[in-house]
């Protein structure tokens, strides 16, 4: 996890992953503080085989112009952006190209090769790593995705509670849920702590807590059998 915070935390970077496959390396989300996230862990930008991102809002894609504009002019390579179809044109007109448009760069297509998601299509985006995103509620009227991830790992990014979904992942095999946790109600546009307690148990026991604010210590022992994510701890599952 190159950070566990909530958009507004400041002992912990934003809620941003690195997934290792035999071969490669896939980075699910690019916020803020991803490129200094990943500077502390000695890790360069240039290690990174693909992108993919699942909303557009600051702690999730606010690092990709300094992404852009270091694997253009310093790597001089394309990383491969997976984002769902719904985000392609707003990421660059609602967000990149205020930075990143010059003379001989107008489009995303200029610094990333982008290879838009559908609803309901499970697409390999590295050998043995195969994606559904799944629409998910987070702000009223805004697009938002989480990921199903080898039919075994999902990943909620930001979103609301959804019990239903969640149960139902359960019963068709998923194994391990890392989901946003609000620890504090009122929980508008995340889930709360609460409402994850308010879980079966048998539903809980696959739950890990991310995407948490700088309270979080305060809360250690309060999540039932749910853990924590912590961030620079590599997970195997
Ligand atoms: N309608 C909204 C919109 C945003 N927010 C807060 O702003 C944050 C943006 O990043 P986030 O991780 O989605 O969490 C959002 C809320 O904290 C909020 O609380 N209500
Ligand atoms: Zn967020
Ligand atoms: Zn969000």
């Amino acid at each position: 996890m190159l950070g566990t915070g909530s958009a507004f935390a400041k002992t912990y970077f934003n809620n941003n992953a690195l997934f290792y496959t035999d071969r490669h390396t896939l980075l699910l989300d690019c916020g803020i503080t991803a490129l200094l996230s990943l500077h502390q862990l000695g890790k360069s930008v240039n290690e990174i085989d693909a992108l993919l991102i699942s909303h557009i809002h600051a702690d999730h894609i606010g690092g990709l112009e300094e992404l852009a504009f270091q694997m253009k002019f310093i790597f001089k390579r394309k990383l491969t952006l997976y984002i769902h179809e719904s985000l392609v044109r707003s990421l660059w007109e609602s967000s990149l190209k205020g930075g990143l448009l010059q003379d001989e760069c107008a489009s995303l297509e200029d610094y990333f090769d982008v290879r838009p998601l559908q609803t309901g299509v499970k697409t390999e985006l590295l050998p043995g790593f195969a994606v559904e995103a799944i629409r998910t509620e987070h702000i009223p009227n805004k697009l938002s995705y989480s990921f199903l991830i080898n039919d075994t790992f999902f990943y909620s990014a930001d979103m609301r509670f959804n019990p239903e979904l969640l149960d139902r992942l359960v019963k068709n095999g998923v194994q391990t849920i890392f989901h946003d946790c609000q620890l504090k109600p009122p929980g508008a546009v995340h889930t709360t702590l609460d409402e994850l307690l308010s879980l079966p148990q048998s539903v809980q026991e696959h739950v890990w807590l991310m995407h948490y604010d700088d309270s979080k210590a305060a809360y250690e022992g309060k999540t039932g059998v749910m853990r924590f994510v912590e961030q620079h701890k590599r997970y195997t599952f």
